[in-house]
Order: C-alpha cells, then sequence, then structure tokens
C-alpha cells in the first residue's frame, strides 16, 4: 500500500493534460473534486455528461463529445460498466495514440477495454471507493502497459485520492469486492449499531453519532497501532467483562467472519459476472 507518489510533481503534468472525464457521476464527480481541491487545474479539465449538470467551478461540461478535431490526454471513463458498447463507438476516435484512458468500470478488464479502445496509449484500470471525495478513498490500479512518466502521473492522481495499491487484474475483483463496495459494508455496520444502541435504550441522535465516532476513532486507531485488529480487539476485552460476553455472539461459530466471506464472495461473483456479460459483448 501506498499513499504518496514518487515526487512533488504536479498533479497533472503539462503533458498529461488535457484531461477529459466522460462521465462524472457518484464516484467520478468525486474523485474530480478531490483533484480540483488539491491542484488540478479546472481549465485542464472537461466533462462530458449528457444532463450537462455543473461539477465545479471554471469546470467546463458539455452534453456531448466535442466536434472540433480535440482529443484528450488523459481519459477519466465514469460511466456505468454495462454502457460500454453503448459508448464506446463514438468515444473511440477520440482515444489516440497519446491518451492514457483511465477506467472505473467494476468487472470491466482491461482486454475488453483495449477490444474498445485498440488506440489507446495505455489502459490502466481503477477502483477507487467513495471516501476518495474526503483523500481518504482507497484505490486499486492495473495497466496493460504505461511509461514511466504516465505510472508517476497515475500514482500522483491515486494518492491525491487516499491510499493506493498496484494489483495484478486477477486480483482486481477482490480488490473491487473489499475496498470499492466496502464502504456500504462499514455504513450498513454503523447503522446496525446504532439501532442496536437504539433498541437497547439511546435515542437515534444518541447512537448514531455514537455508531459514527466509535467505527472513525476504532479505525484510526487500528492504522496506528503495532498490533493486529485481531489483537485489539482482545485488548478491548477484558476477561470477565461486557465486551467478551458480546464478542461470544460474533464469534460463536465464527459469524462474522463467515457473514463476511460470504458478503465479499457474492460482490466478487458479480463482478466476475459483469466481467463476463462485458466480454460477451465484444465477441458478438
Ligand atoms: N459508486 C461507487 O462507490 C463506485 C463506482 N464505481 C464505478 O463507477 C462507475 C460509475 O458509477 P457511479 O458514479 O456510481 O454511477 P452514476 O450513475 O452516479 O454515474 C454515471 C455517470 O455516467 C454518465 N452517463 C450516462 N450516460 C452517459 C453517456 N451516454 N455519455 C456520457 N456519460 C454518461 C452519467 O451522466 P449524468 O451525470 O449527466 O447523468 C453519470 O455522470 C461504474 O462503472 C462503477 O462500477 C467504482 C467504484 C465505486
Ligand atoms: O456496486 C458497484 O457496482 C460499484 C463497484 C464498487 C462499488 N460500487
Amino acid at each position: 500500500m501506498s499513499d504518496t507518489a514518487s515526487d512533488s510533481a504536479p498533479l497533472l503534468p503539462k503533458d498529461q493534460a488535457p484531461f477529459w472525464a466522460f462521465g462524472a457521476g457518484n464516484m467520478a464527480g468525486s474523485m474530480i473534486s478531490c483533484w480540483l481541491n488539491n491542484g488540478l487545474n479546472p481549465k485542464d479539465m472537461l466533462v462530458i455528461r449528457p444532463s450537462g449538470k455543473p461539477v465545479a467551478e471554471g469546470v467546463k461540461v458539455v452534453t456531448s463529445l466535442p466536434e472540433d478535431g480535440s482529443t484528450p490526454a488523459t481519459l477519466l471513463l465514469g460511466v456505468k460498466p454495462q454502457m460500454l458498447p453503448q459508448i464506446a463507438p463514438a468515444l473511440a476516435p477520440y482515444i489516440t495514440e497519446k491518451t492514457t484512458l483511465i477506467s472505473i468500470l467494476a468487472g470491466v478488464e482491461l482486454e475488453t477495454l483495449r477490444h474498445f479502445f485498440p488506440k489507446a496509449k495505455s489502459i490502466v484500470r481503477a477502483m477507487p471507493n467513495l471516501p476518495v471525495a474526503l483523500g481518504k478513498g482507497v484505490v486499486a490500479l492495473c495497466t496493460d502497459k504505461l511509461t514511466d512518466e504516465q505510472r508517476k502521473c497515475i500514482e500522483k492522481l491515486a494518492s491525491t485520492l487516499g491510499i493506493f495499491e498496484w494489483v495484478n487484474e486477477n486480483q482486481f475483483d477482490t480488490a473491487t469486492a473489499l475496498a470499492g463496495c466496502g464502504p456500504a459494508f462499514v455504513y450498513r455496520f454503523i447503522d446496525a449499531l446504532a439501532q442496536a444502541g437504539q433498541k437497547l435504550g439511546l435515542t437515534a441522535d444518541q447512537a448514531l453519532p455514537m455508531a459514527i465516532a466509535t467505527v472513525e476513532g476504532a479505525a484510526s486507531m487500528a492504522k496506528q497501532a503495532d498490533i493486529t485488529p485481531a489483537e485489539l480487539a482482545d485488548k478491548v476485552a477484558s476477561p470477565g467483562g461486557s465486551t467478551r460476553k458480546g464478542m461470544d455472539v460474533l464469534d460463536k461459530d465464527e459469524a462474522l467472519y463467515q457473514l463476511m466471506d460470504a458478503t465479499l464472495e457474492a460482490s466478487f461473483k458479480q463482478n466476475r459476472y459483469m466481467a463476463e456479460k462485458a466480454k460477451e459483448t465484444i465477441a458478438q
């Protein structure tokens, strides 16, 4: 895991601009706003989205691809995976031998992307998660080829969003399940913790902030600690105390571990399914 790029280079080197985003919804929009907050020049950015909804002050938003001969040096592909076959034919001519294509599409493999965008200089799969909006996200990365300069640029962009990890493509769907989907699982846990507190007498206004701060504090401590989360849990649970009684419920038949195994496996399988579906579209 890394949270620093190799040097103090600008967020987007001149030769990697213009930077276009094709789709700027929940995820691509969060990435763009984090980059803008960290020095990306809005003038280097062009957003293409059908709604034309503004993204940020100074960022040009258009509803269809420009017809003035311009092309991007870097393009962030941020549409839903199922849309790829529909949008790719119009977009492909803009992806040239000079373009770095960054795709955040869950479950769409490099080979499939290469099929739709054969000329791209490099294709990077990036799997961010929602806290990138705060610069506290996780970004899994893999690529088919990159020059050293492009790699530096990708790592700089990724480290601005949080921590990043290069993974093999055969690990990508697992990284997506753990980190891409992970915030949703943690939000569900926070909600369940708060609701359980309410059932035992706290009001919603009391329970939710307590549950959120407990998870935030525990995660910060786990990050800094020189012992594992499993050991930290045992530190909270003194023998004969109330934490142990609660942990006994989580640990009975490894209930929580089993639940997380099944949860990640279901997300992983859906990523595989989407990958196969996307591959079917190129076989047709
Ligand atoms: N949400 C998450 O936590 C994560 C999502 N992802 C990936 O991010 C991608 C987007 O997901 P998410 O942001 O949640 O989805 P959203 O629905 O929020 O965003 C989809 C975007 O696609 C745009 N769009 C739709 N049709 C077109 C078109 N024809 N041309 C150009 N843009 C178009 C939409 O435009 P408009 O805004 O104008 O409607 C919108 O900006 C997915 O591939 C997903 O796998 C990856 C990691 C985490
Ligand atoms: O659920 C989804 O499709 C995306 C992938 C990772 C997080 N959200």
